[in-house]
């Protein structure tokens, strides 16, 4: 609660002008006594917009499906739910489907993290806008969720990406799903129940518990426009609930020094520049410094601020989806892709060794073997970096295979042993592992025969 005096001739602008920047859900005007100015009190949302409170635990969660299902409606849906509750700040779907739009060395990431609470949990909540988006944050982690909600519209039932998107979140490893028909308004009961069928068979194919998940019914349609409640909001809250005791709060690494994988970068007028990212493990603090590491750079700073959903904390958890500010960088000097850590607690290599799993064709992989000398782009953490591959022991794998590979980046990335990694060649994943060994780098010479390899490739295939 706050009592902020005003001169009678500002209260109507003033009021407008606080209303616009601290998100005040309502306000009261009072003549107290002894004052001749009106106060006003406000009494804002569930936090105060500028200090973040965690009195909850953190849960990172997002919506996947096939296109056009309504991953994005629900995910306004919700917002708007939880907002007459009190619990979180209504975004239309304007608001979400629009998510700042990033460039990074070819990648546009696209990603909307949004932010709600039920009485249980704090939530992130991701919606991607695209196909391609939901396979490229998925994949990097940007959009790392702890568990998904999968949207399925009952009009459609089961459909390609829908697959997709699950035969992913296996393959990252999102243990917990649960699934939302979708549009029953626009269904009948017969269709809704075949759906539900055909979509609890589809999870045991993929290795769930199809039997188990739990199947929320309802129209996030109905629910925005405050329409049929009982398959409007009162689904939504069904499904949350479904989520609040499905989908575990899961173990965060808070004892460990602090990673951030950088996610994105802003220059922010008269602050400075900050970095965007989900803290990978331990806790960041105001006042830490810190390295930032990758794409061939070390650079040292010190963490001026840290902002959760652009309300400033005193301290970030791992878990966390955060803005830092730093000190005396520049935008330009900072790219997604590099690390920010506890200074010394880790380096860039480009020489390893990794245990990898390739993904058979039913799984999503590609048909034909592959032998060494193949070149790979990998990803990991933020970062994607051309890769050759060489195979130690055998002459070629086979799709469905585990095996040992070597693994030569094209330049110095942040690994670690127990990293977790995904393998791509186009727009297939071909495998996905786990860095078991981290060799010597590269010498100058290895590294110009690696880059001069990758430039007669690239002639021969501008010559096909
Ligand atoms: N009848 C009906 N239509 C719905 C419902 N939910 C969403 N829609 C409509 O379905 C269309 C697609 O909804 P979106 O929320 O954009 O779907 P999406 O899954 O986010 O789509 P992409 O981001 O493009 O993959 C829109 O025209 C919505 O108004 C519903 O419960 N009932
Ligand atoms: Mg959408």
């Amino acid at each position: 609660m706050a009592t902020i005096s005003f001169a009678k001739s500002l209260v109507n602008p003033a009021v407008k002008l606080l209303l616009k920047q601290s998100h005040c859900s309502h306000i009261r005007t009072t003549t107290l006594p002894g004052l001749t100015p009106l106060s006003i009190i406000l009494r804002r949302n569930y936090a105060e917009k500028q200090v973040f409170e965690r009195t909850k635990p953190h849960c990172n969660v997002g919506t996947i499906g096939h296109v056009d299902h309504g991953k994005t409606t629900l995910t306004a849906a919700i917002t708007k739910v939880l907002s007459d509750l009190n619990l979180a700040q209504s975004k239309g779907y304007a608001d979400i489907d629009n998510a700042p739009e990033e460039k990074a060395r070819g990648i546009t990431i696209n990603v909307a993290h949004v932010e709600y609470q039920t009485d249980a949990r704090h939530y992130g909540h991701t919606d991607c806008p695209g196909h391609a988006d939901y396979i490229k944050n998925m994949i990097t982690g940007t959009a790392q969720m702890d568990g998904a909600i999968l949207v399925v519209a009952a009009t459609d039932g089961v459909m390609p990406q829908t697959r997709e998107h699950l035969i992913l979140a296996k393959q990252i490893g999102i243990q917990h799903v649960v699934v939302f028909i979708n549009k029953v308004d626009a269904a009948d009961q017969e269709m809704v129940e075949l759906v539900e069928m055909e979509i609890r068979e589809l999870m045991t194919e993929m290795g769930y518990d199809g039997d188990k998940i739990p199947v929320v019914k309802g129209s996030a349609l109905c629910a925005l426009e405050g329409k049929s409640k009982e398959i409007g909001a009162d689904a939504i809250t069904e499904l949350l609930k479904e989520v609040d005791s499905f989908i575990p709060t899961p173990v965060r690494e808070l004892d460990k020094p602090f990673l951030l994988p950088v996610e994105s970068v802003h220059s922010i007028p008269g602050r400075g520049t900050v970095v965007t990212g989900r803290l990978h493990r331990g806790v960041l603090k105001k006042g830490t410094e810190c390295e930032i590491i990758g794409h061939g750079k070390v650079m040292k700073t010190t963490v001026t601020g840290v902002e959760m959903f652009h309300k400033t904390l005193d301290e970030a958890q791992a878990g966390d989806q955060l803005g830092a500010l730093v000190r005396a960088v520049k935008r330009e000097q900072i790219k997604r892709g590099m690390v920010m850590a506890k200074p010394g607690t880790v380096k860039a290599h480009d020489s390893i060794e990794a245990a990898v799993y390739i993904l058979s064709k039913e799984e999503g992989g590609r048909q034909k073997p592959f032998t060494s000398f193949i070149q790979l782009q990998m990803f990991s953490m933020t970062w994607d970096c051309a890769t050759q591959v060489q195979i130690p022991d055998k002459e070629m794998v086979m799709p469905g295979e585990d095996t040992t590979l070597r693994l030569r980046l094209l330049k110095p990335m942040v690994c670690e042993a127990g990293q977790r990694f995904t393998l791509r060649l186009g727009d297939l994943t071909l495998g996905t592992g786990v860095i078991t060994k981290i060799n010597n780098n590269l010498s100058e010479e290895e590294r110009l025969k690696l880059l001069e390899g990758k430039k007669a490739r690239e002639k021969a295939a501008a010559k096909k």
